[in-house]
């Protein structure tokens, strides 16, 4: 099976530059979801790929063979724009087999084809039933069956669960990642849901402005976020993002701060060192604050607001006009008291004035 290969993509929309250069590989075996925040060209950047959209410059290409110039039906890529879209008057079976219509296959390639659909997606028992006598979740698989059913050279989802409530999202983001992975065939699923991403992607793409930030398996990219884009994008609760500056060096490091704290970081936590008088940006996750002891304390956190969130508490702070969140188990202050937040050295995230990382990847989280 082919790889699919985007090579310095681009679109333009009359003086709009929607997509901008933009290079992806994806693996037969792999399932790559494009993430970002709304109107930062993934879906446009699917419907390149499916042949939906014209390229502006670049090229899409399978298995090395360039495919932009070819129409959508002669890519042999199945795109679904949401799982569902079933013909309420057909049967499941009917539903399965009807994308065969136009592949000219013999009878018998066509019920091996439909028991294969069935029996992977678990639908043997319902397939002379209506949707509408269908659960959402046998709903939501027969849609899917009509997208592999073709067996097209790849597959490409549009917020594929955008329409389902929370509950047979969770359900469904397992079963469709065990689906696809049987399939052997690139998977692009687009979604401004981090979680779907997260869950159903071997690696994420997060996408701003037309332009790629951060390719990475979803550990890479929550772990090691290349720029506080990502890091202030991917998380949830958000990362605490800091501006400060660096102060120089001492015999312990580098030492970094603001007008109201100072701390010393070792040589080693960076793979590039800041120079005295450059502008830079803290980050930590709120899991890795605490209100106890840490090598980074912020002293004179006010708390602003406290959230439930099931077991533990968020907590809001300003810390001289800066936020600071804390994500803890333990019992929240009164609003306004005055607390000391602190961070181990090694959840520490810093960036360079420009937002681009400059601490090590290997930093144990
Ligand atoms: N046919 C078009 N003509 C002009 N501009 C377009 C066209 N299609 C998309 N755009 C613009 O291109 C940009 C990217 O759109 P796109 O739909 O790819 O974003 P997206 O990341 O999928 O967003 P969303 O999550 O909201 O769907 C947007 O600013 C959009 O308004």
């Amino acid at each position: 099976m082919s790889e699919l290969t985007l090579t310095k993509v681009s679109k333009q929309f009359g003086g709009f530059r929607a997509v901008e250069d933009i290079d992806l590989t994806v693996a037969p075996d792999e399932v790559l979801c494009l993430l970002g925040p709304s109107g930062c060209g993934k879906t446009t950047t699917l419907r390149m790929i499916a042949g939906l959209e014209s390229v502006s410059h670049g090229s899409v290409a399978f298995g090395g063979r360039d495919l932009s110039a070819l129409p959508a039906q002669d890519r042999n890529v199945a795109m679904a724009f949401q799982f569902y879209a079933l013909y309420p008057d057909l049967t499941v079976e009917e539903n399965l087999v009807f994308p065969l219509a136009a592949e000219g296959l013999d009878a018998r390639e066509r019920q091996a084809r439909l028991d294969h659909v069935a029996s992977v997606l678990q639908l043997g028992g319902v397939l002379q039933r209506r949707p509408h006598e269908l659960s959402e979740g046998e709903k939501q698989r027969v849609a899917v069956g009509r997208c592999i059913i073709r067996r097209p050279n790849a597959f490409l989802f549009d917020e594929p669960l955008s329409r389902l409530d929370v509950a047979l999202r969770e359900d469904m983001r397992g079963s469709i990642r065990r689906i696809l992975a049987t399939l052997n065939r690139p998977t692009v699923i687009v979604t401004h849901d981090q979680l779907e991403a997260m869950t159903m992607g071997d690696r994420i793409a997060v996408m701003r402005d037309g332009g790629i930030e951060q390719v990475g398996t979803p550990q890479d990219v929550f772990d090691y976020p290349d720029n506080t884009f990502v890091a202030g994008f991917i998380g949830t609760p958000q990362m605490t993002l800091l501006d400060g500056t660096c102060l120089g060096a001492d015999d312990g490091g580098i030492v970094i701060g603001t007008d109201h704290a100072r701390w010393t970081v070792p040589h080693a936590h960076f793979h590039r060192r800041p120079c005295k008088g450059d502008r830079l940006t803290f980050g930590f996750r709120p899991r890795a604050a605490s209100l106890e002891a840490g090598a980074l304390g912020l002293d004179g956190c006010r708390l602003v607001l406290s959230e439930h969130m099931g077991a533990e508490k968020l907590l809001h702070f300003d810390w001289h006009g800066q936020a600071v969140r804390v994500l803890t188990q333990s019992r929240a202050p009164e609003v306004d008291a005055l607390r000391r937040v602190g961070v181990d050295l090694r959840a520490l995230h810093v960036f360079d004035g420009d937002g681009r990382r400059l601490s090590v990847k290997g930093i144990p989280q």
